[in-house]
């Protein structure tokens, strides 16, 4: 895993992985920094879209790239917003409208139906014509709150709650999320896939 392009333009992904391989001595460098422009996201499942962003960064970079397809999993909404989850609201990454119209889809649902998962599919390409990339996955169970807490992390943190922890993601401690998040969990499983683990 030496100079590897991390396909991802958020940067709390960014930064949890970052903090996830630090321990190890592997370094991704973010598709930033090499100015690779973004990837359209046509795909219809988690894994066709993480092959599309690392297939655009080795591309563009010709080095082997990490990427990372994950979003939020509400059974009241059967599944939404999924795939779909950083542009839930129609603007990319606008997390706030995400999270205010998903508290909104679900006025009125009670605790015991409002059951969620973040999923993360991590997938690894050696180059851009990769015949068999690495591909790992992570969950992690859920229920959506009535109000936002929190002010650390990203995304629907705020609206996630932690049943183990009796908090919101938002409120964890970045080394506690990273144990336990869909990403902790896929990126562990893809070092160990690597030879790494
Ligand atoms: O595609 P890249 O550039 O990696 O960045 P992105 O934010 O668009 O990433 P995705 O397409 O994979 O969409 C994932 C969305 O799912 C949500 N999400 C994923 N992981 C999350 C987490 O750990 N905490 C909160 N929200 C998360 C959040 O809204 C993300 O924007
Ligand atoms: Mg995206």
């Amino acid at each position: 895993m030496q100079r590897t392009v991390f396909a991802s333009n958020n940067a709390g992904k960014v930064a949890e992985v970052a903090e996830l391989l630090r321990p190890t001595g592997h370094t991704v460098i973010p598709q930033s920094e090499y100015l690779v422009p973004e990837a359209e996201e046509t795909g219809l499942t988690f894994v066709e879209n993480a092959l599309i962003k690392a297939r655009n960064a080795c591309h563009h970079t010709s080095l082997p790239a990490i990427a990372d397809d994950s979003g939020l999993e509400v059974d009241a909404l059967q599944g939404e917003p999924g795939i779909y989850s950083s542009r839930y609201a129609g603007e990319h990454g606008d997390d706030a409208a995400n999270n205010s119209l998903l508290l909104g889809e679900l006025a009125g649902v009670a605790d015991a139906g409002r059951t969620a998962r973040f999923r993360c599919v991590m997938v690894y390409l050696r180059h851009a014509e990769d015949p068999a990339p690495l591909i790992c996955q992570g969950v992690w169970e859920g229920r959506i709150l009535e109000a936002p807490r929190g002010a650390g992390g990203f995304g629907y943190d705020p609206v996630f709650w932690v049943p183990q922890e009796g908090c919101s993601a938002a409120e964890l401690p970045p080394e506690t999320k990273n144990r336990l998040s869909h990403r902790g969990q896929a990126l562990r499983a893809l070092l160990a896939a690597l030879g790494n683990g």
